[in-house]
């Protein structure tokens, strides 16, 4: 199964927000889509699920339109942040009426997805009662609930608390496993980097960059605080890899993993401290 986006603008009236080059997306991967605040994530994911429809170009599931065949939108599950669910009704009747408009609704294997996110005992109160988590946690359920190929997550993991986003985590790298397509955006680097298999970086409209987070012999930008600034400059210096010194004897340098396991080697042996190390992907200075 592939997820298509074709040549797709969108604007806000004045506001352009969207004018993509094609991308495609393959079912057994993660894609982190991140971008900085007000770039147009949410739009983006509005746009390839029918919420917003006013666009130009065109999303397409296996080839076919989505926007001209939404019953393609059954394979796929989203959560947005700004999802309303009906909060004078109950959780079971949340989940039944939204299993309910996707005609593959199996009542057994949500309840065994509520017992998991432990909100199996709440379902019974009103969603208005319900917590900020608890809320999430049963936005999350519906997203799941259905077996859906392809999965789009807008920052999944705000408001839930540690334990269930290790659940989740866990719970989403398996579905990649099954073979689904999964899309996520999230402010929190780390929750990309231990997720994604590709990043895409959202700017002015189009994605400026993407990186292969799988790619073994990817370079990172390391930050290390050390005692001696001047003798590991010098070890860089002769290694050949740029740098930058910053205040309080911090370095800067982008390098492989394995060339950093060397330069290490290197700096001990020179008895060269360091205090601290930072280690980044790429994409995390893009949006900053
Ligand atoms: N309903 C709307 N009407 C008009 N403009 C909107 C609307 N929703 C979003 N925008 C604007 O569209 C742009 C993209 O917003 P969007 O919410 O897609 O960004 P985002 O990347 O998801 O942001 P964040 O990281 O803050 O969640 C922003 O400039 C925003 O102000």
């Amino acid at each position: 199964m592939t997820l298509a986006v074709k040549n797709l603008k969108f604007s806000y009236r004045a506001n352009s927000v969207l004018d993509l080059a094609p991308v495609t997306f393959e079912q057994g991967k993660i894609y982190g889509i991140v971008g900085k605040n007000g770039v147009g994530k949410t739009t983006f994911f509005k746009t390839l699920t029918n919420i917003i429809t006013n666009y130009s170009g065109s999303v397409e599931i296996d080839g076919n339109n989505v926007k001209e065949n939404p019953k393609l939108l059954a394979s796929v599950g989203i959560v947005l942040d700004d999802m309303e669910l009906y909060k004078n009704y109950t959780g079971l009747f949340n989940m039944r009426y939204f299993g309910g408009l996707r005609g593959n609704f199996d009542e057994e294997r949500a309840l065994a997805l509520a017992q998991e996110l432990n909100i199996h005992e709440s379902l019974n109160e009103k969603v208005a009662s319900y917590s900020l988590g608890m809320n999430k946690k049963l936005i999350l359920l519906i997203s799941l609930m259905n077996n859906a190929k392809i999965l789009i997550f807008d920052e999944p993991f705000r408001g839930l608390d540690k334990p269930t986003v290790e659940w989740f985590k866990k719970y989403l790298l398996g579905l990649k496993q099954e073979g689904r397509m999964i899309l996520i955006s999230s402010h929190v680097q780390e929750d990309i980097e231990t997720l994604a298999d590709e990043v895409l970086v959202l700017e002015n409209g189009k994605f400026i960059e993407k990186f292969d987070l799988k790619e073994t012999n990817q370079s990172y930008i390391y930050r290390v605080q050390t005692d001696s600034p001047s003798k590991l400059a010098a070890l860089l210096e002769t290694a050949g890899i740029k740098f930058t010194s910053q205040a309080e004897n911090w370095l800067t340098f982008e390098i492989t993993e394995e060339v950093y396991r060397h330069l290490f080697k290197q700096a001990v042996a020179q008895d060269i401290e360091f205090y601290q190390i930072k280690k980044e992907s790429k994409f995390v200075e893009l949006i900053k």
